[in-house]
């Protein structure tokens, strides 16, 4: 059973897997103070939709540690303030405002308490945060293999799993359960270009614990699903609309059109916390754009010409009709979505 933690709060700080180094490298990249944490999620130390809300909730706490000898209202000002700096870390993955917001409700709510009690408070919350995904993604485990057959091929692509979670993970978690429950199972991980999730995240994990898989590059993905080698493509997501439509890592739209034209079913793995209940479709997920030298260099050697112009993209949106299911926390989620996930608000 993995015991893969992508993080750790402990001695007053944060202490994250530097995700950049693997998988070379393990090594602990701490966080003093909440800026430490703003720098690790856009500089994708911690990435993962729920692993950066969880890291978000402990930046709010060393911003509370920072300040917690001032005034009052200057204490409550700077933490709001912090609280603003890391939920804009990266825009894309709604776990991190998500994550943000439900600090700043606890802060509001005991705003009268000593500065020392808020500080315990809300690293009570953090740690709830963090517990709380841990028991989600092995609820996604169990419903997600109600789709995955005895013996099945699986597509996935990027990394969700432990790693870009506080553990076990999303759709690597439904992936994992289905290895242990003995259902013979294999897998093909995407390399998932540039950042390479795939390869050198998802790869690791499936190392770590002897899941047979093999990681491919991204542009086979559309020849094994078209010759029918893939029973069921299983991705993560960062941000769900309420009709279903679901940013998810670059190139995931373009596994969705094959899985569709192939008749492969295709289903987002996600916690209920990746859904945006604000937003009606896809069209209003704000897209991150990375820097170029992502595209340009890869492990910091350049194998593209200096002056070539880059567009690069970090994630695409999947429309709703493309998804075969969503599976959550609370049980996979069909068409028609806007009736289906709108009904989790209050379960939420
Ligand atoms: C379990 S959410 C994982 C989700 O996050 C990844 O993006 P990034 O590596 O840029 O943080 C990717 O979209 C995964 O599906």
């Amino acid at each position: 059973m993995t015991s893969i933690q992508s993080l750790e709060f402990k001695d007053g700080k944060l202490y994250l897997i530097d995700q950049r180094k693997l998988p070379e490298k393990l090594s602990m990249f701490e966080c003093k103070e909440y800026k430490d944490v703003e720098f690790a999620i856009k500089d994708m130390i911690v990435r993962g939709a729920p692993a950066i809300g969880v890291a978000g909730a402990y930046g709010i706490v060393l911003a509370a540690k920072k300040f917690l000898d001032l005034p009052k209202e200057k204490f409550l000002e700077k933490i709001k303030e912090s609280a603003a700096i890391v939920g804009n870390a990266r825009p894309t993955a709604v776990n991190l405002m998500w994550a943000v917001r439900r600090m700043m409700n606890v802060l509001e709510v005991n705003r009268d308490r000593a500065n020392s009690e808020i500080y315990e408070i809300l690293l009570d919350e953090a740690k709830n945060i963090e517990k709380e995904d841990l028991e989600t993604n092995k609820a996604i485990a169990r419903y997600g293999n109600e789709i995955v057959p005895e013996g099945a091929t699986i597509l996935t692509h990027c990394n969700a799993g432990a790693l870009a979670t506080t553990g076990y993970g999303t759709a690597l978690g439904v992936i994992r359960e289905a290895h242990y429950m003995g259902k013979n199972i294999r897998v093909f991980a995407d390399e998932t270009r540039p950042r390479l999730q795939g390869a050198k995240l998802t790869a690791w994990e499936l190392v770590q614990e002897k899941i047979p898989a093999k990681l491919i590059p991204d542009s086979v993905a559309a020849v094994l699903i078209r010759d029918g080698k893939i029973d069921v493509i299983i991705v993560g997501a960062d941000r769900i609309a309420l009709n279903g439509d679901t940013a998810n890592k670059i190139g995931t739209f373009m596994l969705s059109q094959m899985a569709k034209d192939f008749k492969v079913p295709f289903y987002i793995a996600a916690p209920i916390s990746t859904i945006d209940f604000d937003i009606k479709s896809g069209k209003e997920i704000v897209i991150e754009e990375r820097a170029a030298t992502e595209v340009t260099h890869i492990n910091g050697v350049r194998i593209a010409p200096e002056g070539i112009d880059v567009y690069n993209p970090a994630f695409d949106v999947t429309p709703n009709e493309n998804i075969t299911g969503i599976i959550t926390e609370k049980g996979i989620m069909r068409p028609p979505y806007l009736e289906n996930l709108s009904k989790l608000k209050e379960r939420h």
